[in-house]
């Protein structure tokens, strides 16, 4: 191949981006391949589509053997040289076991909003429902957190990507749904939103709103071209949320929620709260810590859950 001369090695390179192909998914590409192309412009980007069991499985996704569900076949293409780079919600990579062997995080991606939004077709705010109101989610975290805030709400099972999910809510199979904020911006249906929910009220996932890139740990070239995109201060927040999530052992249905925050001056927060399934259980840890160790705040943090016995709590929820 003839490259003008000083257009530099990369100037033919080629990034393979494993994608499943939701909606949400392929917009999440899309950010990758719009923000790479800024970055490095010599480098040529191309999408390999893939359908996860999570994708087609609609039935309880603890029958498919954890959250693994949406990552599997992501990580197969990327083991067997399909694909270079996989674009994944960190809030469904799961913790309590190590990243697939031979697969590095090479970056995580500025975080969007972390919140969660109610999605009423009268627009009506969670306080203003009557009792009874259907609310579609099959998220514990969810149905936890609601039966806190709003026991006179009726939780029914939902899952589907986004997009179904809103269709099946205006064929009436729910009378309102609740996703997160940023999902609903990758799909374009911000429009849909009625009210947005307070972490307070409904504290999020872990990883919520952050994108990971993950590539082969052999693969320098891939993971130099793409850890420009990462941003420092998300990398110190995932570190601690999911080592928390580690130290907990929690499982695709444990209710457990919590967010780090990195400030300005360097300092960490990591809050996180486990509940019981009923709501009537709520152990809550918030602490500080300085830059240099996020991973030892997410074992403080988990430990003092540990303390509250939130061992007895997840592991009577089953999965
Ligand atoms: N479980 C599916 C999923 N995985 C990540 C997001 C939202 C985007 C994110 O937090 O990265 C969603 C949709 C939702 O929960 O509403």
């Amino acid at each position: 191949m003839s490259s003008a001369p000083g257009s530099g090695s990369g100037s033919s390179e080629l990034i393979r981006i494993v994608s499943r192909s939701s909606p949400m998914a392929l917009a999440q590409v899309e950010r990758v391949r719009t923000e790479l192309a800024a970055l490095r412009p010599g480098i040529r980007t191309e999408v390999v589509p893939v359908t996860t069991s999570g994708d087609r499985w609609m039935g309880d996704l603890s029958k498919l053997g954890g959250k693994g569900a949406f990552t599997k076949e992501v990580d197969a293409a990327l083991l067997a040289g399909e694909a270079d780079l996989a674009v994944h919600c960190i809030k469904d990579v799961p913790a309590d076991r190590p990243l697939p062997a031979g697969t590095v995080f090479a970056a995580y991606l500025k975080r969007d909003d972390i919140r969660d939004a109610v999605i009423h077709p009268g627009g009506l705010t969670l306080d203003e429902m009557p009792a009874g109101t259907r609310i579609g989610t099959s998220s514990v975290r969810r149905v936890a957190q609601l039966a806190i805030t709003h026991p006179q709400l009726e939780c029914v099972p939902m899952r589907g990507n986004a997009n179904r999910r809103l269709e099946k809510l205006d064929a009436g199979e729910c009378d309102a749904l609740l996703l997160a904020v940023s999902g609903l911006e990758r799909i374009g249906r911000t429009d849909r939103i009625s009210e947005i929910l307070p972490v307070d009220a409904m504290c999020p996932p872990i990883g919520a709103g952050v994108l990971g890139l993950q590539c082969r740990e052999d693969d320098t070239e891939t993971i130099e071209a793409v850890a420009g995109l990462g941003d420092a201060a998300v990398w110190k927040e995932i570190t601690a949320e999911r080592m928390l999530l580690h130290v907990l052992q929690g499982h695709c249905n444990s209710p457990i929620a919590g967010y780090a925050r990195a400030e300005r001056d360097g300092r960490l927060s990591l809050r996180a709260r486990v509940f019981s399934p009923d709501g009537k259980t709520v152990l809550d840890a918030h602490e500080w810590a300085g830059p240099l160790d996020p991973a030892t705040l997410g074992t403080s943090v988990a430990v003092a859950l540990l303390r509250q016995g939130a061992r007895e709590v997840i592991d009577t929820i089953p999965h």
